[in-house]
């Protein structure tokens, strides 16, 4: 398995001046029920500060007061209002599910909405509840080459079938090779299992274990697949910075708010921009 360098953080290139919002993607991030609305806040708040063009929020409409007053440069839809939901889709470049989507028969329908809307030339990245939901069910995935899961331990175990404690890289290569989408297996040395090799996550930090970092995680990459166009660099780099900007807050806080490592996204792409 490959180890994660500061080399993967070469495709942060300087921006050209000839370029307008359509240049760094369009992202739509759908999830945040009414129990979970601050997870697609967390991803929409890291997918904005990771450089997305332009990033629309699909979730539950008692959601929209408060991703406005946080994070106004996000656009927001009604997941309910599904002739907005298909323009919106129409002309995404990756869409994300998942965070804070709940595991109802509402979600499920989400989901198959999303899987029946996804194009050819459209990422899809699947996170959360959308993870269980979708190993759960009997759904293929519409477009495999062009999908990313972001599991945590508990949730691949339940795509894969691997027992946590059997997740070794043999059989965790084994079982993306059956999905042939790329994973993202998180833990405390998150490891990125794809059809273009295997990589290993060297940087990370107890801080990071709270609610909203895979969140945010999830938003960091949508972000950068919105800009950078090699899927798996990155894929690799969001991983790398995401943990690299958590190590750092190390430093003086003991446990890394989500957000903060959000906020944070701009100053270090700037100091990592070749
Ligand atoms: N502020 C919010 O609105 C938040 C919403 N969240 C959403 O909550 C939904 C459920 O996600 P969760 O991950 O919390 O719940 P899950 O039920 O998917 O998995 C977490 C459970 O698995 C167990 N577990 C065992 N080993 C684990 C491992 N190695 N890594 C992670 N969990 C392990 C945990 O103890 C926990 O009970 C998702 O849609 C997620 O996006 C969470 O992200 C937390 C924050
Ligand atoms: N001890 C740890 N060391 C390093 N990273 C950790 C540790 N615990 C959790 N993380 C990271 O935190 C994130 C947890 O993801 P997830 O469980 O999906 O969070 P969320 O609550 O946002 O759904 C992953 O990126 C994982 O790598
Ligand atoms: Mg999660």
């Amino acid at each position: 398995m490959q180890r994660l360098s500061k080399q993967c953080l070469s495709i942060i290139q300087t921006r050209p001046q000839n370029s307008h919002k359509g240049t760094f993607g369009r992202t739509v991030l759908v999830g945040g029920n009414a129990q979970f609305g601050g997870a697609i806040m967390m991803s929409a708040e890291a997918c904005v500060n990771a450089g997305s063009g332009l990033t629309t929020v699909m979730t539950d409409p008692s959601n929209h007061p408060a991703l406005h007053a946080r994070m106004p440069e996000a656009m927001t839809v009604d997941w309910n209002d599904k002739e907005l939901c298909d323009s919106v889709l129409d002309s995404a470049d990756v869409i994300l599910i998942g965070p804070g989507l709940g595991e109802d028969k509402k979600s499920q329908d989400l989901l198959s909405y999303i899987f029946q809307k996804q194009k050819e030339d459209q990422l899809l990245v699947i996170d959360g509840s959308a993870i269980t939901l979708f190993a759960k069910g009997n759904e293929q995935l519409p477009y495999p080459t062009q999908t990313i899961f972001t599991p945590h331990q508990m949730e691949w175990q339940r795509l894969s079938g691997v027992k946590i404690a059997d997740q070794t890289e043999e059989n965790n290569q084994k079982e993306q090779k059956k999905l042939q989408a790329t994973i993202v297996l998180k833990s405390h040395h998150t490891e990125i299992y794809s059809n273009q090799g295997r990589f290993q996550n060297p940087l990370g930090n107890p801080g990071m274990a709270t609610g909203g970092t895979g969140d945010t995680l999830a938003g960091i990459i949508s972000g950068f697949l919105a800009q950078f166009p090699d899927t798996v660099d990155a894929t690799n780099a969001a991983v790398y910075l995401h943990s690299y900007i958590a190590d750092q807050l190390a430093h003086d806080n003991y446990v890394v708010l989500p957000t903060k490592i959000s906020q944070a996204l701009p100053y270090w792409m700037k100091k990592f921009e070749h």
